[in-house]
């Protein structure tokens, strides 16, 4: 039965689309309460939020729930570590609509700046303020942004145009990155204090809370412009009432204590208020839509984490490892076919043997992998309900295969034991198949459609493959064909462009009687 996935969030459909294509069971409904959601989909294993509240209560109403994407950079609204207790991985997907909220924060400065809001209320109004209303320009200004991640930096590039100064404050910077875009790190009071225009981009966390203060607020520059496109959280809004009764400061804000219609406390405080329309761009939505699904495609049918901000991945693990984990182990299940197999043998070569945690789910959801979607975290559960051994070798360290992982597949048929071996490793940030049984040094990028022989080694059988391929139309884009000269075996793996049909394969292996004849896709 599939896994299915619930979008209670105004997404693009592209993620939908994805998952669908991934063989998930998907239920978008926007704007509908969780708990009536939860009601009707208590079976819901994945979920795509954006700014809902995932709080204990709610999470609770999803008993199946494994993995939870926020389609967005701010997870301040997910009980992130209730979350963990109940082994739910939630991840976000960071970038995704960063270019929306940094061209929404120019926007906001400039709006301040040149007063466009009362401008247009005004004229509208049957007014005519054009003499009170002079603004000034943010060109040749200094700009200060506090939190320079995604956003931040985006900020930073999007303003060069301007010829601005740029102060930064983010106690976890690098000198490389402050470098890249020209700008010198402060403290927050001499952000505050020297800026023009004050652009807020951290994260809502404790240590961030209310720490935009009566003093900082105090110290602006008398004109200055702040704007909060990041979160509520972070202002003392008590304090900026306070400041402004005696002092001219201009404040644009796009975030509240909740999404919701009503009255807003923040009203008569600010200049500008948006509806938090900082990500809504259709190329953000977009962006988040795809990333978010794969994410929880992968998560939920692959056992690789990406992003995920309760569960990090321990230092010197990338997901790349996590990738190369279920695709070795999805090479050595296509190899082995529809039979299961009696053991599971895993070694993990290098810094990887730390890791077996991190790693192990995904080697079980590519050994199990059948279908398009299985599921990672089950699969565990149903290799053991299957009497299915694994096995977490020791390895030979001395074998200098760098950081690679060997899976082997044991065949069992009537007694006797086969072993189908397959080893791979990560370089230059590509999958790579670095052995398939004794055929070693393939160094194959494991991606796309490949079509994989092994025969007994004698002249034509290349010929017989690339004619038949050729005759079906199908276009090879590699083709690696090392020999066994001592065994006087061969290997031919044919990456093509499309998938070649299991007739095709059998008619390919009908005309050279190869030992094995299996396709993978990855
Ligand atoms: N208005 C909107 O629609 C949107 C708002 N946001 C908000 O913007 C925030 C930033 O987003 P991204 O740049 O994508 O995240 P990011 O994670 O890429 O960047 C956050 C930066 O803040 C820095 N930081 C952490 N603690 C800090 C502290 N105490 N003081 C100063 N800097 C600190 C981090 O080092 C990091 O560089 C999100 O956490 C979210 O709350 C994000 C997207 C849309
Ligand atoms: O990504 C974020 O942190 C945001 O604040 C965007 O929120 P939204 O997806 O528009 O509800």
């Amino acid at each position: 039965m599939s896994q299915k996935v619930l979008i209670p969030t105004k997404l693009s459909t592209a993620a939908k689309d994805i998952l669908e294509g991934n063989g998930f069971t998907v239920v978008q409904e926007a704007g509908v309460d969780l708990v009536e959601l939860a009601k009707a989909h208590p079976d819901t294993e994945g979920m795509i939020v954006r700014s809902e509240k995932l709080t204990p209560e709610v999470i609770d109403l999803f008993p199946n729930l494994k993995a939870v994407v926020r389609a967005g950079a701010g997870y301040n609204t997910i009980d992130i570590q209730y979350a963990r207790s109940k082994d739910i991985t939630v991840m976000n997907t960071p970038g995704a609509n960063s270019n929306a909220v940094a061209e929404e924060a120019v926007g906001m400065m400039i709006s301040c700046a040149r007063f466009f809001i009362e401008g247009d209320r005004s004229t509208r109004a049957g007014e005519w303020k054009k003499a009170q209303l002079q603004g000034f320009e943010l060109t040749g200004k200094t700009v200060g942004i506090a939190g320079f991640g995604n956003i931040g930096q985006l900020l930073a590039k999007r303003l060069s145009g301007f010829e601005v100064d740029i102060l930064v404050y983010d106690p976890f910077v690098s000198e490389d990155k402050l470098a890249e875009f020209g700008a010198k790190n402060v403290s927050l009071e001499e952000l505050f204090a020297g800026s023009d225009f004050i652009s807020l981009h951290m994260p809502a966390t404790k240590e961030t809370a209310n720490v935009i203060s009566t003093d900082l607020l105090t110290s602006m520059k008398d004109g200055a412009v702040l704007v909060n496109c990041a979160r509520y959280e972070i202002l003392d809004e008590a304090a900026l009432r306070e400041v402004k009764k005696t002092k001219t400061i201009y404040y644009a804000n796009d975030v509240y204590p909740k999404d919701a219609a009503g009255d807003k406390t923040i009203a008569d405080v600010s200049d500008i208020m948006l509806p938090h329309l900082g990500a809504s761009s259709i190329e953000a939505n977009t962006n988040a839509a795809v990333m978010a699904a794969n994410q929880v495609s992968n998560y939920l049918g692959k056992g690789i984490s990406v992003f995920a901000v309760n569960k990090v991945l321990p230092d010197g693990l990338s997901p790349e490892y996590q990738e190369l984990a279920y695709s070795v182990a999805k090479v050595a299940k296509a190899w082995m076919g529809d039979s299961q197999p009696y053991e599971i043998n895993i070694s993990l070569y290098g810094e990887l043997k730390q890791f077996d945690k991190f790693l192990v789910p995904a080697i079980v959801a590519g050994a199990s992998a059948n279908d398009k979607v299985v599921n990672a975290e089950k699969a565990s559960e149903i290799l053991e309900s299957h009497g299915i051994k694994l096995d977490v070798r020791e390895v030979d360290d001395s074998k200098n295969y760098g950081e690679s992982i060997t899976v082997d597949l044991i065949k069992s048929t009537n007694g006797k034991l086969e072993r189908l071996s397959v080893r791979g490793t990560v370089a230059e940030g590509n999958i790579i198949i670095s052995r398939i049984d004794d055929f070693d040094k393939l160094y194959y990028a494991a991606d796309g459609f490949s079509t994989v022989f092994i025969y007994n080694d004698r002249p034509g059988v290349l010929a017989d493959i690339t004619q038949i391929l050729a005759s079906e139309s199908i276009n090879i884009e590699d083709l690696r064909s090392p020999h066994n000269t001592e065994k006087k075996r061969s290997i031919a793996i044919v990456k093509t462009n499309s998938e070649v049909s299991n007739e095709v394969i059998n008619k390919i292996n009908s005309k050279i009687d190869s030992e094995a004849a299996f396709q993978v896709s990855l």
